[in-house]
């Protein structure tokens, strides 16, 4: 076979495989046009739902600002004023009763956790007051045994109750463990992110996320982008309304990957000239990582500026070299590693990577095929074409189904770019240029990919049965 020919294989090959790295995309597609509908529900009083085209979703998101003008200036203010409670991620049970829309499944989740109460302190209190209860004797057979004729009807009764009652008390246990344990805050800072339900997380409010996920939601980008609902004001703090990405995954292996040659924005670089202030607790994760990394004099102060940290966190990292680092990963069994500080080489990398997927073929090229996808979108992106991109994340997420997907996460930082610069995103970065090296980090990323692929094939263990050993009824 000729290369061209070879080529349009391959192409066609990646066709197929983005078919198949979309279906999870579509999922989410599906799980927004089930919440938007509930949105929709909520607004008109109205119980029966009617599928809505993409369009229409995007109107709804529109309407939906319009009743939430009032608050965006309210939100605005806090921003700047809000001193934000550390560590302030509430437990489901704390939240109850303070979201402003309860939709069906949050009614029926909260039906479950009382039911899950009800029946745990029966079993509690039958447990210590009956000795032979202790063991859950769960056979009818070995109940025949135990009880007498007279007996035996109302027996069978009390003892099937008791079954179901145990049945459907693991039931739920199973169901809330996954609840509580399927979400993770990888990367970023902690205390962000509020838990919530219904597909949703809520992430501390931020204008200049808040703007970008509003153009965001009608680009060509959108379907890689978490879906936005909007903000809510909560206990006087605001929080912007995000799909939740890992919802509907089992037992997700998540990676979170920072894009772009450099972390920083170029004011900071201004601002630390002008106002060279000293973080000592920068200072001390410096030198947690590397004690040689400080210069004499920051030695002597115990302190570093931002820009001096940021400037070191890119060069120690693959970040200025390579357009991206890796910030977290979160493993099947729920462990969480982010100490990918100085993981710096492209060999490296790519042993990380192949560990992250377990080396399973049909999750790489998934990966690959959607960073492939995204390249095309990015291409015909305004909202691209017209930011700076710092800071932001992509987030790869797979599990023991057929599921991988790859999102745009974390505008924070994200800004229009100013007036008469046009940015290439693919050159490097030098003061005054603007350019945030976001397509050199995924070119990084694809090829890195694509020599994991070659790797895995020669060594692949299972890529056909799922990798991982991971089955849907064994939490
Ligand atoms: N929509 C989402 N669905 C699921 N998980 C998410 C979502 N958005 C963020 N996360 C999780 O939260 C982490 C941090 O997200 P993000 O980068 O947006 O936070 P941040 O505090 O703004 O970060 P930074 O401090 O780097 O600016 C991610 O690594 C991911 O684990
Ligand atoms: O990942 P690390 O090594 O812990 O370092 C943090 C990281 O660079 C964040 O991006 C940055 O927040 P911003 O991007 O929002 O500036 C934060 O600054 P901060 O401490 O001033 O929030 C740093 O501490």
């Amino acid at each position: 076979m000729n290369s061209a020919a070879q080529g349009a294989k391959e192409i066609k090959k990646s066709e197929g495989e983005e078919d198949e790295g979309r279906s999870d995309g579509n999922q989410g597609g599906g799980h927004r046009l089930w919440f938007s509908a509930q949105l929709v529900s909520l607004r008109n009083g109205k119980g029966d739902e009617k599928e809505k085209n993409g369009a229409e979703r995007r109107e709804e998101v529109r309407d939906g600002d319009k009743e939430q003008m009032d608050t965006r200036n309210e939100c605005m203010e806090q921003e700047q004023g809000m001193r934000w409670r550390k560590g302030a991620i509430r437990s489901v049970e704390e939240w109850d009763g303070a979201m402003l829309e309860e939709d069906e499944e949050e009614q029926e989740d909260r039906r479950k956790e009382k039911e899950v109460h009800s029946i745990l302190s029966r079993m509690l209190v039958h447990s210590s007051a009956s000795s032979s209860s202790s063991s859950f004797n769960c056979s009818s057979a070995e109940s025949d045994e135990v009880f007498s004729e007279g007996e035996e009807a109302a027996a069978r009764r009390r003892s099937s109750r008791r079954h179901r009652s145990w049945r459907t008390f693991l039931t739920m246990m199973q169901w809330s463990k996954r609840r509580q344990s399927s979400w993770v805050q990888l990367a970023g800072h902690q205390g962000n992110f509020q838990l919530s339900r219904g597909g949703v997380v809520l992430k501390r409010f931020s204008e200049v996320e808040d703007a970008c996920l509003r153009a965001l939601m009608s680009d060509a980008l959108q379907h890689f982008v978490p879906r936005y609902h909007g903000f809510i004001q909560q206990d006087g703090s605001c929080f912007i309304r995000l799909e939740d990405l890992m919802s509907g995954h089992h037992k997700p292996v998540i990676m979170d990957c920072k894009m772009g040659v450099r972390t920083y924005l170029e004011e900071e670089i201004s601002k630390a000239r002008v106002n060279p202030t000293m973080r000592s607790d920068m200072y001390q994760k410096m030198v947690k990582v590397d004690p040689s990394a400080p210069s004499r004099e920051e030695h002597h102060q115990g302190g570093v500026t931002k820009l001096s940290y940021m400037q070191w966190r890119d060069r120690s990292s693959s970040t200025a070299e390579l357009g991206f680092r890796i910030e977290g990963i979160m493993l099947e069994n729920g462990s969480v590693l982010r100490d990918f500080h100085q993981t710096q080489s492209s060999a490296q990398l790519m042993e990380t990577l192949l560990s992250f997927t377990q080396r399973q073929l049909h999750v790489l090229r998934a990966y690959r095929s959607r960073l492939l996808a995204l390249k095309e979108a990015l291409r015909e992106s305004q909202f691209f074409s017209t930011h700076e991109v710092i800071g932001s994340s992509l987030l790869f997420i797979h599990d023991c189904t057929q599921k991988a997907s790859v999102w745009m996460i974390d505008f924070g930082k994200t800004a229009p770019t100013p007036e008469g610069v046009h940015l290439h995103h693919n050159v490097p970065w030098t003061e005054g240029n603007h350019e945030d090296g976001y397509l050199i980090g995924l070119a990084s990323l694809t090829l890195l990919l694509g020599e994991a692929i070659k790797q895995a094939s020669g060594k692949d263990l299972g890529s056909n049965s799922g990798g991982l050993a991971c089955k849907e009824a064994d939490s």
